[in-house]
């Protein structure tokens, strides 16, 4: 197999091809000429090559096709346009962890990845280890298959293995590995080739210059070369030493890196058997792993431990390699092989394992963001509430104060969102207006005002037993994510509930608000440097994953999307392990009872459709009394609502009652968000609230009705966070509630339901004062438990609040009733 003539090699290529014509394949033979940055032909992976170079990540120089330009990546997102890429195992990677041979699920898997990426027209070169571990493993069983009994016996009790010699295991054990490599691409339609070397192939100019031939040759063809280093005749290991700047080659990460400079590869990509570089060893407590590594930067933070059990070169080598080859224009990952997908998703530019950049001005990483904004949490919580007030009547006085600045920065996002055709809805939410500053500004007063008895409230005090108190206290819940799309208004929102309810905060905002949310950012930054750390609340750089922030879930506590429902459910499905606090959707409805005041009834409908159609508590659904369809009520409100531009669809029992009628609506569980609802008719309040629990949301529902009953039926049965009645849907809001402002609107069940304010920021904990008891002492009967209530305050509990008494319009029964306060 290793040493094909190459005319063989490119014949059996070709069949491959012609018989694979429905595959990406055809598409990378095409393409396998196209090897340089400046070449003219459309790139294989359906851009102009030079796109890249545009980019303006020219750096380095590619040797391998003579072309005088190559890109190095400054950000992941840039590795999508990696086209030539070296992938290097560790043997912690290809073989299992119990030492009984290769791992070939995680190879399986890896040849997948492979395949795939060189099927969409990629160039893919492997360094492959694990020869010498295999081939261990190998020769050890055949030790052991010709020990006799009493040998064996001996050999368990001394409990050591027979030294094997490297060079023959390594023998033994690439036969096997190339074998099954050879087997796993076949099943993709695609061809390998063996090449093995040795140091001195490096630094011999002839035999350098056939390893590039033979390397060309193979990728023109469409095969993947797998490369090892030729350990049967390695010569012995020799001191360390990078001359004239070439690294020696001396391990296989090494060879790699040496390898990927000599072909000029895009992006090499070191797997092992962790998630990357660590500031300190993996299993040391404390180790943090770095997303990214600047080696001018970041270098003198980095602690290196053991190497793995298997492995040669061990991380320090692998570093001193990525770094060496980053500084040779080949952009480099270091990353763990036994996790799924980790080629691909690196690939495409996703958060995995260690990403080496030169770049220097790189975002903090998000991690450390996260610990920082743990530490604010700590450092608002020892504020005074007065000095957590003071933050934020700051910023409400900024928001004032550099209005302008504000409305100018906004006025850019705008712009670009009309270029990109951003229109409807999610313009409106994007843009800020003057009254809508000013509307924010009330909102965070008023959350300055309410900001005095948040934090360490007592809920509970109970005198437990003689000389035992036991308190329940308000306290923050830690570190939020709040992912927000399009309203740049949530960002000083968000951040005067975070100050308030001292949580640290981690903001990640919609790149369509990106000059809106950078200047609001920075007056939450000033106000909060009259008190507390600025880095207490963090704006997540762009180039984080909504995906990766939301594994971090031993440093964010709670995450809380507001945007579109695509956003939210996208959030709901990816968070893993972190609660989500949250809508999805918010499909209101507007139920018009037989018992109605109708001009009241036309006021709620318009108001909560069309006063701001974009936002999740706008109406979405009209249910309404069969008897209406002749009242003169049904085309009353029909009439309004054309006046006021809204689109009508009819529910199914609507269109089979009207010959005429509205067109049918698609669903009944939609979500316009626009100028538009559904209108269908019910039998009662009963089927009205049938229909609500089946098809809405649980977001906000309300009735209009002269009826006690069936308003008090329709409060307690449907199933909603907010439920009204005799009042628009667009009240359901932090504001309008009272709170300030609001997080969002959860329709979760637990913690916090509806518009969530400061309130549902808290958690609690429990504070015990003793004087030296212990449980013993109760079991023994020495003591016992009092559990006396020391709250002086009465609790308010429902029956308690003032009464809501009905005066009838029609005043035909007792049940019939108009809104009226008694105390
Ligand atoms: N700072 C560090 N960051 C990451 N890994 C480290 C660090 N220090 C030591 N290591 C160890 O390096 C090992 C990987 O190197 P190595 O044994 O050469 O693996 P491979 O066989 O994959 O080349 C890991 O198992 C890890 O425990
Ligand atoms: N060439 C050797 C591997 C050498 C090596 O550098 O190993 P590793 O540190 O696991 O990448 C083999 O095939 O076993």
């Amino acid at each position: 197999m290793a040493q094909v003539g190459l005319h063989r090699l490119a014949s059996s290529v070709r069949t491959t091809i012609a018989s694979a014509s429905s595959r990406c394949c055809l598409q990378s033979a095409s393409a396998i000429r196209l090897n340089t940055c400046s070449d003219s032909i459309s790139h294989p992976l359906g851009r102009p090559s030079n796109t890249l170079i545009n980019a303006g990540h020219c750096t380095g120089v590619r040797s391998f096709h003579g072309s005088s330009q190559k890109w190095t990546a400054i950000y992941r997102s840039d590795l999508q346009n990696a086209r030539r890429i070296v992938v290097k195992l560790g043997s912690a990677v290809i073989t299992r962890e119990d030492e009984c041979g290769l791992a070939l699920g995680r190879l399986a898997s890896i040849v997948e990845q492979v395949s795939e990426l060189q099927n969409q027209g990629r160039q893919m070169i492997m360094v492959t280890s694990g020869a010498v571990a295999f081939g261990k493993q190998k020769l050890h069983q055949e030790i052991v298959m010709s020990m006799s009994m009493r040998q064996t016996l001996a050999s368990r009790e001394l409990k050591g293995k027979p030294f094997l010699e490297p060079r023959a295991c390594a023998a033994a054990g690439q036969s096997g590995l190339m074998s099954l490599y050879e087997a796993m691409f076949a099943q993709y339609g695609l061809k390998t080739a063996q090449v093995l070397v040795t140091k001195p192939d490096f630094q011999n100019e002839f035999t350098r210059e056939n390893l590039k031939s033979t390397l060309h040759e193979l990728i023109k063809f469409n095969i993947i070369p797998i490369v090892n280093a030729n350990d049967a005749v390695a010569p012995p290991p020799e001191a360390d030493k990078d001359l004239q700047g070439i690294i020696s080659v001396k391990d296989n990460d090494s060879l790699a890196a040496r390898l990927s400079v000599e072909v000029g590869a895009d992006l090499l990509i070191l797997m092992s058997d962790v998630n990357g570089l660590y500031n300190s060893p993996p299993d040391m407590e404390g180790s943090r792993l770095l997303r990214t590594y600047s080696p001018s930067v970041d270098a003198a933070g980095v602690v290196f431990g053991q190497k793995s059990r298997v492995g040669l070169g061990g991380m320090e080598s692998k570093v001193d390699a990525a770094t060496w080859t980053l500084n040779k224009g080949t952009s480099v990952v270091i990353c763990n092989g036994t996790e799924s997908k980790a080629i691909l998703n690196i690939v495409q530019g996703k958060n995995i394992g260690t990403f080496f950049t030169q770049s220097k001005s790189i975002n903090t990483p998000v991690e450390v963001e996260a610990a920082n904004a743990r530490e604010g949490c700590r450092a608002l919580q020892a504020l005074s509430s007065e000095q957590r007030a003071e933050i934020i009547r700051r910023l409400a006085d900024l928001l004032i104060e550099k209005q302008q600045d504000i409305l100018n920065a906004n006025q850019r996002d705008v712009a670009i969102a009309l270029t990109e055709g951003i229109s409807g809805p999610l313009l409106a939410r994007l843009r800020l207006t003057e009254s809508k500053l000013k509307t924010l500004r009330e909102g965070l007063i008023q959350i300055a005002n309410n900001s005095y008895q948040n934090v360490g409230r007592i809920l509970k005090a109970s005198q437990m037993a003689e000389g035992m108190e036991l308190r329940q206290i308000t306290v923050p819940i830690g570190v939020l994510l709040v992912i927000f799309e399009s309203r740049p208004d949530a960002l000083p929102q968000v951040a005067a509930l975070a100050i308030s309810s001292a949580n640290g905060l981690l903001l990640k905002g919609g790149k369509e608000a990106h000059h809106s949310n950078k200047i609001l950012y920075d007056l939450v930054q000033e106000a909060l440097g009259l008190h507390a750390p600025k880095t207490s609340i963090s704006l997540v750089g762009r180039r984080e994953d909504i995906e990766d922030l939301l594994a971090l879930h031993d440093y964010i506590d709670l995450v809380i999307p507001r945007g579109s429902t695509q956003l939210v459910n996208k959030i709901q499905s990816l968070s893993k392990g972190i609660p989500v606090l949250g809508h999805s959707e918010g499909i209101c409805h507007v139920y018009l009872d037989e018992k109605i005041n109708r001009e009241m009834a036309v006021r709620i409908v318009l108001d909560a459709k069309c006063d701001y159609p974009a936002a999740c508590n706008a109406l979405e659904t009209i249910l309404i009394h069969k008897s209406h369809l002749r009242s003169g009520l049904f085309d009353e409100i029909c009439d309004t609502l054309k006046d006021h531009k809204v689109k009508i669809y009819s529910g199914p029992r609507l269109a089979s009652s009207l010959k005429f009628g509205p067109p049918a609506a698609r669903s009944l569980s939609i979500e316009y968000g626009d100028l538009e609802l559904t209108m269908e008719i019910v039998d009662d309040v009963d089927e009205a609230i049938a229909h609500i629990n089946k098809y809405g949301s649980s977001h906000t529902d309300a009735i209009v009705s002269d009826n006690v009953k069936a308003a008090e039926r329709f409060l307690k049965m449907v199933d909603s966070a907010c439920i009204f009645h005799n009042a628009s849907t667009r009240f359901a809001d932090g504001y309008r509630f009272g709170l300030g402002a609001e997080v969002g609107i959860s329709t979760a069940r637990i913690h916090a339901r509806g518009p969530v304010g400061v309130e549902g920021l808290l958690t609690t904990k429990w504070i015990l004062h003793g004087s030296g008891q212990t449980v013993k002492d109760f079991s023994d009967g020495h003591l016992k438990y009092i559990h006396k209530n020391l709250m002086t305050e009465p609790k308010l509990i429902e029956n308690t609040l003032p009464q809501v008494t009905y005066q009838s319009h029609e005043a035909s029964s007792d049940d019939e009733v108009t809104v009226k306060q008694k105390n």
